[in-house]
């Protein structure tokens, strides 16, 4: 039960590591945590309605999950190799292709909420 529990709580270690690494090395990252503070307050401010706290809180999650994995994907293909390459260059771009596709739901979610 124990040695269950400390291998739980190394996970939840080596997760929150991995999240505290991308807000250091990555400038989205912090952009969406401004973001997320800045929808936090306005949220408070205008005493949303639970659902739209749901709402607002899933694609907080979405943008920060698809972030992640971006430099995740990143990190995966700088290893394989930092020259020049386009199968490279494509794999990157699809992955900032689908942050790009959650941060602009994203904006429309912030706009039907909040305006
Ligand atoms: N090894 C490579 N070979 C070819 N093109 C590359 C390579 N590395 C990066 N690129 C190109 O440069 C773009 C930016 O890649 P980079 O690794 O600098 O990400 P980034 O600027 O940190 O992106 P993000 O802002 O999403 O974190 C890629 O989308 C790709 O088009």
């Amino acid at each position: 039960m124990i040695s269950w529990l400390a291998k739980l709580l190394n996970s939840f270690h080596h997760a929150i590591q991995g999240i505290w690494y991308a807000l250091r090395t990555q400038r989205n990252m912090r952009i969406h945590m401004a973001a997320t503070i800045a929808s936090i307050v306005l949220g408070l401010y205008q005493g949303l309605h639970s659902w739209e706290w749901c709402c607002l809180c899933i694609t907080i999650a979405l943008v920060w999950m698809a972030e992640i994995f971006n430099s995740a994907m990143e990190c995966l293909c700088d290893r394989i190799t930092t020259e020049e390459d386009p199968q490279i260059a494509k794999i990157k771009d699809m992955s900032a292709g689908a942050v790009l596709i959650m941060a602009l739901s994203a904006v429309g979610v912030a706009f039907i909420i909040f305006c």
